[in-house]
């Protein structure tokens, strides 16, 4: 019998007790496919004697001394699905420069600091895998990564955040509010106690810093990337958005570009967007994720599937472990990521989308005019305006009303100006909503 792959595991929360419980219920078949037997020599918490329900391994096992373990001789595969940047990365950068293969969940890190891992990898000669980061148990930075190799990705436009897509496809079912939608969503352990991350936006900037630098071979970090959150987005949005036959998603969107001298560039962005019902994605409801991927040969390809969870995310990390496990024993590692290109970052100002603007504003004679001269002003093209009563007045009366504007394509930098603007106009009562309006009508 061959000698076992010998795995250190870090964490043992959400994914690593499913990563536990995987290993053992699937071991039979594993050890067939390997060719090996799969052992979990040690497990790193930070508390022992936690409650971790009818877990199949023994609790000798358990220990809190995580760099203690990554450095023990019969450690060959570290699986980190502890998250966070530090001590995270002093430990996988430990274990790769010794030669150790690592497979991890951590998109923060990933995001924050990727090139310290690949260094210490190629530094190693050891493998560094981490499907898990994205989209949880959809196969997807493989076929990024190996299977679209040949070609050339010009965008990918996902929804990679499952607590936000449920909170949005909640608000659109129902007509509930953002507060009451995200009550929902935390009673249903899709939220985390502090869900931050997921509403501002931060967790589906981490994974689209991560999609960005392999669909590009560029490096991109989370700071490149423009976010904005769902916390905005009220009841009235998405009845508005209804009204035009869209709905909204959280989207992460990296496209490549080229500046004003004809260099490449690459943008990356996270925000709200309606986007029309006919969009591969406006489908995409509850907390399931979907990335639309446009390559130059292979045209349109949609990933779709489960995005967040212990199961589904432990089934991307036992994937990349059986594959890690294979090369070991194979005496190869995968080849370096090629992150040759070296793209300039866009800066958000230049990006280019239509956007829904909504005005309370005095509903008076000339309003109309006044509002579309700022837009003008500007160089904002206007393709609709809907009008109507925001707060029951009498038409012409000087009541509120309500004024919705789309645009046609225009720069942001543009339309943040003709805000600003907007917000400085007397008949002008507020600005309840600017989103932007992605995928054609
Ligand atoms: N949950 C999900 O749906 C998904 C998660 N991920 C990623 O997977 C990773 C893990 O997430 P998840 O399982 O949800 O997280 P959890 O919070 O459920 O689990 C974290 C684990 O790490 C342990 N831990 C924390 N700090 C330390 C430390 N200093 N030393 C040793 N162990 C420590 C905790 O120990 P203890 O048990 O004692 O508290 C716990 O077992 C993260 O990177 C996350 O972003 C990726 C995709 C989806
Ligand atoms: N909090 C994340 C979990 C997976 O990455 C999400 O909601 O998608």
């Amino acid at each position: 019998m061959t000698s076992p792959v010998r795995l250190a595991l870090l964490g043992c929360g959400t994914v690593g007790s499913e990563v536990v419980r995987l290993l053992h219920e699937q071991s039979t078949d594993l050890t067939a496919r390997i060719g090996a037997p799969l052992e979990i020599v040690g497990i790193a918490v930070r508390r022992l004697g936690r409650d971790r329900g009818a877990l199949p391994v023994d609790e000798a096992l358990f220990t809190t001394d995580a760099l203690g373990l990554i450095k023990r001789d019969d450690v060959d595969v570290v699986i980190e699905v502890v998250g966070g940047i530090e001590p995270a990365r002093g430990w996988l950068v430990e274990a790769l420069r010794a030669g150790k293969s690592v497979v991890t969940a951590n998109k923060a890190l990933l995001a924050e600091d990727g090139a310290a891992l690949h260094d210490a990898a190629a530094e190693g000669r050891a493998d560094l895998y981490y499907e898990a980061s994205v989209a949880g148990a959809i196969p997807l930075l493989r076929p990024l990564r190996d299977s679209l190799h040949g070609d050339r990705v010009n965008r990918v436009t996902g929804i990679v955040n499952g607590t936000t897509n449920f909170i949005l496809s909640a608000m659109d079912a129902t007509g509930a509010g953002f507060a009451e939608a995200l009550e929902e969503a935390t009673e249903l352990g899709y939220a985390e106690a502090d869900p931050t991350a997921d509403v501002e936006g931060f967790d589906a900037a981490a994974k689209a810093a991560i999609l960005a630098s392999l669909a590009f071979h560029t490096r991109i970090t989370a700071a490149d990337v423009h976010r904005e959150g769902i916390t905005e987005v009220t009841a009235a949005d998405v009845a508005s958005a209804k009204a035009m036959g869209c709905t909204i998603k959280l989207l992460c969107i990296a496209a490549r570009g080229r500046d004003a001298a004809g260099s490449e560039t690459v943008s990356v962005r996270v925000h709200p967007a309606m986007i029309p019902l006919t969009h591969p994605l406006a489908s995409v409801g509850d907390a399931f994720n979907a990335v639309f991927v446009e390559a130059e040969a292979a045209g349109q390809l949609m990933f779709y599937g489960r995005g967040a969870g212990g199961a589904p995310t432990a089934s991307a990390v036992l994937g990349d472990v059986v594959a890690v496990a294979r090369n070991r024993l194979a005496g190869v590692r995968a080849a370096s990521e090629s992150a040759y290109a070296d793209l300039a970052v866009r800066p958000m100002g230049e990006a280019l989308t239509r956007y829904h603007v909504s005005l309370d504003v005095a509903d008076r004679p000339g309003v109309l005019a006044s509002v579309a001269g700022v837009f003008a002003r500007h160089d904002v093209s206007i393709a609709t305006v809907r009008q109507g009563s925001a707060g029951g007045g009498r038409p012409g009366s000087g009541d509120d009303a309500e004024l919705v504007i789309v645009t046609h394509m225009a720069p942001d930098a543009a339309l943040a100006a003709t805000v600003g603007e907007l917000h400085g106009l007397d008949i002008v009562r507020s600005v309840t909503s600017v989103l932007r309006v992605e995928g054609e009508a």
